[in-house]
């Protein structure tokens, strides 16, 4: 991959990986996507037949398989929870971009239909709690940032690709 996206759930890597792939005009794939399509069985659908433990290791099995093809990837939200998961990540050259939001807005966004089985009932102290449980894992991996939470699509869009452009030329956020 060129780019990979990381973040909790909902922070937007589904729908950016989409737009950015069009922008930059390289593949997408999605590593729920390459789940459902390697198990088929639906998310929600592994997760309550199978467990956690059982979704944790298709999405490592599906991680390692698809980490090497170029494009963009969008990974789910668990998956730099593993560590092997962040190694490959890290070993995979990708641009790593993290995608945040503070935890009214995730909450918000949650609220939609989705195919989430982690976010069934949370409250927004619940979604506080995961994201502080989660958010070391996260920052290991990452080249890049990016609060979404005050952004349009397009801004987030925007401000990665201004990001992407800083990394390949040696700036660090100060010198703008
Ligand atoms: N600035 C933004 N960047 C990304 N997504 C956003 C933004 N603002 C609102 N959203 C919305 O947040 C939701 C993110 O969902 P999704 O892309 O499935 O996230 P993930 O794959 O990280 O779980 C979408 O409904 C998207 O339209
Ligand atoms: O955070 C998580 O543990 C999960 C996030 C989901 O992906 P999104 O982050 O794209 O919603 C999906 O992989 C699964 O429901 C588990
Ligand atoms: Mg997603």
């Amino acid at each position: 991959m060129e780019i990979i996206l990381i973040g909790f759930m909902a922070s937007g890597k589904t729908t950016i990986s989409q737009l950015l792939g069009q922008k930059l005009a390289l593949p997408v794939h999605d590593l729920d996507d390459e789940i459902e399509a390697r198990s088929k069985l639906r998310i929600p659908q592994i997760f309550r037949q199978y467990g956690e433990p059982y979704f944790r290791d298709l999405e490592a099995d599906t991680l390692a398989a698809t980490i090497h093809l170029p494009g963009i990837l969008a990974t789910g939200g668990g998956t730099p929870l593993r560590v092997r998961n962040r190694q490959a990540i890290r070993a995979s050259g990708a641009k790593i971009i993290l995608l945040q939001a503070a935890a009214g807005k995730i909450y918000r966004r949650l609220q939609k239909r989705s195919n989430r089985p982690l976010a069934t009932g949370l409250s927004v102290q619940a979604v506080a709690d995961l994201q502080a449980n989660r958010s070391a894992a996260y920052e290991e991996c990452a080249d890049i940032t990016i609060n979404t939470g005050e952004l349009t699509v397009q801004q987030t869009i925007e401000r990665i690709i201004t990001e992407l452009g800083n990394l390949r030329h040696g700036r660090l956020p100060e010198d703008e």
